[in-house]
């Protein structure tokens, strides 16, 4: 443990560097690119770095052309790394990723705060940017995020930190473009319920459990206010009731969503009034010069002082003592270089992470499939040749792209290929006779296909969640010629796979994601056993008519008969999924026991278990450890991925069919193994969300259910009052500003809404 003594002092330095800055100077270094005091000797510094699944392209990082930091090592997309339930695996990945950071900002090629994870629940599959997060699940975003920062930043206590995570997009922000509706205009109405039983979670992980450094908030505005303008979001929530005070933590806003609170949101009358606000509400960095060109004349107006700038400045100036930047070789991570960059143990974790995710969604049997030299395997679709398209958005430049050409190749079978540059994975035209005749000439038929980045992205939502029609013609076709079919769905969101699930003649789905940097291996080594499939859907697949059921701009998640919605996720949906939340299939059978049943109660009473509870915050406190006895009853050694979901009538009506309370993967259970999970639920795990956002222990009856088809289960009735928590801080009752000083209304153009003079 680090005694006062050890640590440097962030404040004071800070304090003392910013006390030597003059008003102008202030002034330059509030942008995402800070030109530094050169008067002082400080350097122009670079905020916008990102790392979303690996070192990526981006202002402040820097790949050379040529010889040494040429690339980084490129993991999965979050969403297949989500798949894998594995937070251990999440926190390993994390420190590759933080080390080979370190080595390219020694070798001046990237700044030290990352802005990553995106972590706002993938509640819509349409969303283009839920590649980019762990999934649907609330609990499952807020366990995963606090392995990633740990990996990403190290222990709170060390001197220096690794480097800076950043929580992104503060919050509720999950439109790219549905219908007009863009992500710079989105007015998010969601109730306080709704948003601490969804949407928060995550962030509350992040800044009160895991002592991130930074958070970005987001394009919308929250019931009115453009969550970069809002005190009560980033001063009330943040910084007071989840204690996310210390001096080096910052926002930054998400880039010109300064821009964004005076038009589109017309949250301010002027362009410096709407700067202004931002920062006053504790938006300290302005990604983009919107700061920087319109705070001078706030300034001159009154609308912000001296002390307003000092806080940002100091809490940014902080931030880089605390990560050494100003301590040349006396911080441990200085030693790092290009040798640590896409080792070995780096090349294998992708590999890995890319194995646990990928996830089997239909085997009649087929598979693990035995190739052979003499087998003849065709391979067919427009991610059969996948480079680019494995890494999905925010991607770095990996070492090499092995798609599932190369890895089938690799295993000596003769391949015939039938690829065609990606798209929407549409075949054209010139594709289809040399796909039947690969097809005719092969034993087998593999089929790489579904979703990519171009229809699926930053700045566009999917207005289908179907396959193609042509890829649909091709696969059924494919499907009549008497031999084995296995495709892989691959993509970030899901995509309705029924006719496939309904075709006897389709051997087996795998669900692949965007796998990264050795995606092919990983998929072809999961096809031929070498691997065995162990990932779990981490979002639930819906019928292809879903989305006419409910539009993206629909916040809620209960169903709602008024509406006409059918719910979302997998807690609310009334539905029938194609494949459900924590789906996932296996080259094995396991059955589930809780071990430590003895120690189990039928009853506990609320006011023992909140009176025996000492943490500040209580939900944290915690319930009880339940261990489950898993064993392996087949012969294929594999993984399994423990999951705990709670039932049961407790709380306000109505009540979700079930809810995610906790995980583990367990590794490596050889046929007639058993291991022993441990799930441990905290008070939070029991609580619900009452209709101020009120975290409530309430007495009724519950359930453990083990896996999404239960394996086992134990009951248990909570006896008493019902128990607040956690209060949550009321938002102030009157949060809209007019907006009569406008004309134009909300157009599609920023042009065409004009001030009124
Ligand atoms: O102007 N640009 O080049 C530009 C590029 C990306 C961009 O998106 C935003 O920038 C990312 C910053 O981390 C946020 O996650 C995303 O919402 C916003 C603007």
């Amino acid at each position: 443990m680090a005694s006062a003594y050890d640590r440097v002092d962030p404040l004071s330095r800070a304090r003392a560097l910013i006390n030597a800055f003059t008003l102008e100077e202030k002034l330059n270094n509030t942008g995402s690119t800070s030109p530094g005091v050169p008067r002082l000797g400080l350097p122009a510094y670079t905020w916008w770095q990102e790392a979303l699944h690996g070192v990526a392209q981006s202002p402040g990082v820097n790949f050379s052309d040529s010889g040494e930091f040429r690339y980084a090592t490129s993991f999965p997309q979050p969403i297949l790394m989500g798949a894998a339930f594995d937070d251990d695996l999440i926190k390993d990945v994390a420190i590759v990723i933080s080390t080979e950071a370190r080595a390219f900002s020694n070798a001046d090629r990237a700044g030290l705060d990352f802005w990553t994870p995106n972590i706002n629940p993938f509640k819509d599959s349409r969303w283009g940017r839920g590649q980019e997060t762990p999934g649907e699940d609330p609990v499952h975003l807020a366990s995963y995020v606090h392995a990633l920062i740990e990996g990403l930043q190290g222990s709170p206590d060390d001197k220096y930190k690794r480097v800076i995570a950043t929580c992104k997009h503060f919050v509720a922000y999950d439109i790219e473009n549905w219908n007009g509706n863009f992500r710079y205009q989105v007015d998010a109405q969601v109730s306080q319920r709704d948003l601490v039983e969804y949407y928060m979670p995550p962030f509350e992980s992040c800044a009160r459990d895991s002592n991130v450094g930074a958070f970005m908030c987001s394009y919308n505005a929250l019931n009115g206010v453009p969550t970069c303008a809002d005190p009560w979001l980033l001063q009330t929530v943040l910084r007071e009731h989840w204690n996310w005070t210390a001096e080096e933590q910052w926002v930054t806003s998400d880039c010109d969503a300064v821009q964004n609170v005076f038009l589109p949101h017309e949250y301010g009358k002027t362009r410096e009034e709407a700067a202004a606000l931002s920062l006053k509400a504790g938006t300290d960095i302005n990604c983009g010069t919107y700061y920087q060109e319109h705070l001078p004349a706030a300034y001159d107006q009154g609308l912000i002082n001296t002390t307003d700038l000092d806080t940002a400045l100091i809490r940014q100036y902080s931030s880089l003592v605390r990560l050494g930047y100003f301590d040349g070789m006396a911080v441990p991570y200085r030693n790092l270089t290009w040798n640590d960059v896409s080792t070995p143990h780096a090349q294998q974790l992708a590999y890995k992470a890319a194995v646990e995710g990928i996830t089997l969604l239909k085997n009649d049997g087929t598979l693990p499939l035995k190739i052979q030299n003499s087998t003849k395997i065709a391979l067919i679709g427009d991610w059969a040749n996948a480079t680019d398209q494995l890494l999905g958005n925010y991607d770095g430049i990996p070492p090499y792209y092995h798609s599932p050409l190369y890895a089938a190749q690799q295993t000596g079978a003769t391949v015939n290929f039938a690829g065609y540059p990606g798209g929407q994975g549409d075949p054209t035209t010139d594709n289809w006779l040399h796909i039947w005749e690969a097809a005719k000439k092969s034993d087998v038929i593999v089929y790489a296909g579904g979703i990519d980045n171009s229809v699926e992205a930053e700045g566009m939502d999917r207005v289908s969640i179907a396959w193609t029609g042509a890829q649909l013609d091709v696969i059924g076709q494919l499907a009549t010629y008497g031999k084995p079919v296995i495709v892989l769905q691959m993509g970030g969101g899901q995509i309705d796979s029924s006719p496939l699930v309904n075709n006897p003649n389709i051997s087996a789905l795998i669900w692949g994601g965007y796998p990264g940097q050795d995606g092919g291996v990983a998929l072809f080594d999961i096809i031929q056993g070498k691997a065995a499939p162990a990932g779990r859907l981490p979002t639930t697949q819906y019928p292809a008519d879903y989305i006419s059921q409910i539009p993206m701009t629909d916040m809620t998640l209960r169903p709602n008969a008024t509406t006409g919605s059918p719910g979302r996720t997998y807690m609310w949906y009334t539905g029938k999924p194609i494949y459900e939340f924590g789906y996932g299939l296996h080259y094995t059978n396991f059955t589930a026991s809780f071990a430590n049943s003895s120690s189990f109660s039928s009853t506990y009473s609320i006011s023992d278990l909140t009176s025996n509870c000492t943490e500040s915050y209580k939900d944290r406190c915690s319930f009880k450890t339940f261990d489950i006895d898993v064993k392996n009853t087949g012969s294929v050694t594999s993984d399994y991925v423990t999951l705990g979901f709670l039932a049961g009538t407790h709380g306000p009506a109505p009540h979700p069919h079930k809810r995610l309370v906790a995980y583990q993967r367990l590794h490596n259970l050889t046929g007639g193994v058993t291991q022993t999970a441990s799930l441990n639920l905290t008070l939070n795990s029991l609580a619900r969300i009452d209709d101020m956002g009120n975290k409530v222990l309430y007495p009724g009856d519950y359930a453990l259910l083990i896996d999404t088809q239960p394996l086992a289960t134990v009951n248990f009735t909570l006896t008493g009052e019902p128990n607040i928590l956690d209060e949550w801080p009321q938002p102030p009752a009157a949060r809209s500003q007019p907006k009569d000083y406008f004309v134009g209304g909300y157009g599609s153009t920023y042009e065409d809404q004009v001030p009124v003079e």
